[in-house]
Order: C-alpha cells, then sequence, then structure tokens
C-alpha cells in the first residue's frame, strides 16, 4: 500500500501531443483556424448584441452588387443575408466569399445543410430576395 502501482497507465503519456497543423480531422473537413476572439462562442454574443433588423425587399440586381469583403451580401432560401460582419468568425473561412453577391443556396447545404442559418444570422437579415421587375 502506498507504493504507485507499476502497471497504472497514465492516461496523458498514452495519447501522444500531434501539433495542431499536423491534425486531420476525419471527413476531410476544412475548418480553418480563426483569429482570437473570432470563435462561434464569439459570433454568438456579438450577435445576440445586435438589434433586430428591419426586413424589406430585396432585388436581384442590388443583392448582385454586393460582392465584396467589406459589403457582401448573400441569398439563402429566399431570405437576404449581410454576412460581411460574419467572414472572420466563419469556420469555413473565406469560402463564405464565394456566396457573395449571389444565392448562396446550394453552396451552403453542399457543405453544412444542418448549420441553424436563422439562429445564427437572424440579425444579419436584409430582406425577402425578389426579382428584379418586383413592384
Ligand atoms: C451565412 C452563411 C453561412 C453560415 C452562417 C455558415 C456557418 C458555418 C458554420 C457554423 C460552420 C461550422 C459547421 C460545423 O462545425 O459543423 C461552417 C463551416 C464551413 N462552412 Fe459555412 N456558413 C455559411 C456559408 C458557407 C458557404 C456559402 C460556404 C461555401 C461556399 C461555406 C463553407 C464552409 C466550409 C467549407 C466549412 C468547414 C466545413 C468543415 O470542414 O467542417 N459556408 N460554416
Amino acid at each position: 500500500m502506498g507504493d504507485a502501482d507499476p502497471n497504472a497507465t497514465n492516461a496523458q503519456a498514452a495519447i501522444p501531443a500531434v501539433p495542431a497543423d499536423q491534425m486531420k480531422v476525419s471527413g476531410g473537413r476544412q475548418k480553418v483556424p480563426l483569429k482570437p476572439g473570432f470563435s462561434q462562442l464569439d459570433w454568438i454574443r456579438k450577435h445576440a448584441a445586435l438589434p433586430m433588423p428591419r426586413i424589406r425587399t430585396v432585388k436581384l440586381e442590388e443583392l448582385r452588387a454586393h460582392q465584396s469583403r467589406e459589403f457582401a451580401w448573400t441569398a439563402i432560401r429566399g431570405l437576404v443575408y449581410d454576412i460581411s460582419f460574419y467572414i472572420d468568425f466563419h469556420p469555413g473561412g473565406d469560402k463564405l466569399m464565394l456566396a457573395a453577391g449571389k444565392d448562396g443556396t446550394s453552396l451552403f447545404d453542399k457543405y453544412h445543410a444542418w448549420v441553424n442559418i436563422d439562429s445564427l444570422m437572424q440579425k444579419c437579415v436584409v430582406g425577402y430576395l425578389v426579382s428584379d421587375d418586383h413592384r
């Protein structure tokens, strides 16, 4: 009694440390490293503090005009979102910009149909997408 058990395993020693840049994530996932302060939890806090937006209609032409990083909008399932604030928080990084200025629904669903855009981006809604001839 009192002596250390020579057969005891040291759980920490049994799991070798893998440097982050050599880590392989199963299923070929493509998450990018985010800057400190830009985690999803940070986004959820920032998003919660935003005011509720005033929702309006957005013509396709106007959506197309918002494709720069500074003024980036995308449409998902008929709703137009201002994604400029979110880019630095996006776990998939700059890929998000592929959807800027257009309907991003198929790209969104291709990478993560399970992501709940409503809870994550509700306060970034600009409005409902309508055709250019909408009156
Ligand atoms: C406003 C729209 C979007 C939101 C709110 C969003 C949100 C997210 C979230 C929460 C994750 C982490 C998912 C997880 O951990 O399971 C993620 C990952 C990712 N997103 Fe997005 N995303 C958006 C649009 C897009 C678009 C348009 C693309 C592609 C063009 C894209 C590509 C990716 C990729 C490649 C990942 C990493 C997937 C992985 O390897 O796990 N996302 N996004």
